[in-house]
């Protein structure tokens, strides 16, 4: 049978948060580039996210097939969540509602069932989180592969972890240190910096499902490039024993200014303006603090922030969310004027146009939570990181990029706390020593430099046609036609009702 690339058909499905979403629309859009029909799978109230990129990416001339977006309900009422909460940004200061969630997830088993019967699907690429569409995939025969978007240091960690039980010998909360059994790097972290689900029994059976459904899938997809952790590539192949893809940094398949600036969301600035205040600026002067699309910093937090800055005489660019009243109520005083007003830092209230800052030149430092995704588009950009972790496998990250890559330098964290959870303030100091040790000139931020330069072209080379990242995606399409040529789709119509 003359089976091409252009009759093979990827289902996407995001967990339903922004961190998840974004780089599952990225990586749908990488199949669409080279000619597989790719859909989008979301919730009703997840789909304005998604459709203007959609939209987007139809209209440049990048793709050699339109991608689509299909629709599932939400079971809500099943669940027991109010209307509304389709997006686990909405649930993270309500611990009951964000279990719900899970359930919500869980429920949406029947609904996938009867897409994944009408759309005939060859493959479906479902994230990590959502361990149902696993069995639903399994008994339909449809193959599922699992989406990442976690470093694969964090992955092979993890690991780690679970498989020398090391958590039983270390008491929770504590700041006792530990190295994490046969990795390739010795890596020490503190038991505080991993989330206790000690407590927690649902959301750590929630895990163990997903840990399960990953070990059953066809294989996973990360959101990573083979140069950038070759170490742990290796690692997750051969001790984890996952067949991976790497086809990463997803983000690098948004090429034009449009793609690149309303890549999540509407951004709340115009992306020119925020351009405009950048070429004002000298090249790698400015330092970019965002916190990813989750978390919500506290009123002390912003003028501690602002005050390290200040102190650091840095330019820079500052995203916050969720502040009510006008700037001068939750800033320190005279700081609007004094610094804001001299055109000395710009603050954003709500979503900025992340890659666009990223990559502009006046940019030479970000400070970061460590968000997967923040990290790789920081990393792809070529910025040295101020890292700052937070919640999830972001204490994870911050060891890669410190210690293994090389690019960044911590504030100082060393306590997890979820993202609705109270934390420690850190000092303006603290913010001001970090800032300066990546801003500055001397021979330790030069370093950090030359590397994250080179990341950044390496990231670039991956993919390119001929790059690793590259070959990855067309090693997959390839194995999906070989195998639609001897499997067929006809099982589909017989199958089992799930
Ligand atoms: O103002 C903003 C804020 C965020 N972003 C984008 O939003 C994404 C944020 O993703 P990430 O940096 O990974 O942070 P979170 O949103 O916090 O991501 C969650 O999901 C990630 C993927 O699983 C995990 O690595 C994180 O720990 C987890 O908090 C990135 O693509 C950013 O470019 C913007 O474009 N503008």
């Amino acid at each position: 049978m003359g089976l091409s690339t252009q009759d093979l058909h990827i289902l996407f499905l995001p967990f339903m948060a922004p961190g998840h979403i974004i780089p599952t629309v990225d990586l749908a859009k990488l199949f669409a580039c080279r000619g597989v029909k790719a859909t989008i799978l979301t919730t009703p109230g997840n789909a304005p996210s998604i459709q203007p990129s959609i939209d987007h990416a139809n209209d440049s001339c990048s793709l050699r097939h339109p991608m689509a977006l299909s629709l599932l309900p939400f079971p809500a009422a099943e669940a027991g969540i109010p209307p509304g909460c389709e997006n686990l940004v909405v649930t993270l200061n309500n611990h009951d509602i964000q279990l719900k969630f899970i359930k919500a997830m869980e429920l949406l088993r029947q609904p996938f069932a009867r897409v994944l019967r009408e759309l005939l699907p060859d493959a479906v690429v479902s994230d990590y989180l959502l361990s149902s569409t696993q069995d639903v995939a399994a008994e339909l025969a449809v193959p599922r592969l699992v989406f990442h978007g976690m470093s694969l240091f964090y992955l092979c960690a993890s690991h780690s972890i679970d498989s020398f039980k090391v958590l039983e010998s270390v008491p929770p909360g504590g700041a006792e240190s530990f190295v994490l059994p046969s990795l390739p790097h010795r890596i020490e972290m503190q038991r505080s910096q991993i989330w206790d689900l000690s407590k927690m029994p649902e959301m750590a059976a929630f895990f163990d499902r997903c840990k399960n459904s990953e070990e059953r899938s066809y294989g996973v997809v990360a959101n990573s490039y083979y140069e950038l952790e070759p170490d742990y590539a290796e690692h997750y192949r051969k001790v984890v024993g996952r067949r991976v893809w790497n086809v990463g940094p997803v983000s690098l398949c948004n090429r034009n200014e449009i793609e690149k600036s309303r890549r999540g969301d509407e951004t709340s600035m115009d992306c020119n303006q925020c351009l405009s205040w950048l070429n004002t600026n000298k090249p790698g002067s400015v330092v970019y603090v965002c916190f990813g699309s989750m978390y919500k910093l506290p009123i002390a937090q912003i003028r501690e922030i602002a005050l390290g800055l200040e102190a650091s005489d840095t330019p820079f660019i500052l995203v916050v969310r969720g502040v009510r009243g006008n700037d001068a109520d939750w800033l320190p005083e005279g700081f609007e004027e004094e610094v804001v007003g001299r055109g000395k830092g710009l603050i954003i209230r709500g979503w900025a146009p992340q890659i666009v800052i990223l990559n502009h030149e006046a940019v030479g430092g970000f400070v970061t939570h460590c968000g997967w995704n923040s990290c790789l588009e920081g990393v792809s950009a070529g910025v040295p990181m101020i890292t700052w972790p937070m919640f999830a496998e972001q204490f994870f990250n911050e060891r890669l990029i410190v210690e293994v890559l090389k690019v960044g330098v911590g504030v100082g964290v060393k306590e997890f706390a979820r993202a609705g959870a109270e934390r420690r303030v850190v000092a303006g100091e603290e913010i001001r020593r970090a800032v300066g040790r990546v801003m500055g000139g001397g021979e330790e931020a030069e370093e950090m430099r030359r590397r994250a330069r080179e990341l950044a072209e390496m990231a670039r080379r991956a993919v390119e046609e001929g790059g690793s990242s590259y070959a990855d995606v067309g090693e997959l399409i390839e194995e999906l036609i070989e195998r639609r040529k001897t499997t067929g789709r006809e099982w589909m119509g017989s199958a089992e009702q799930v």
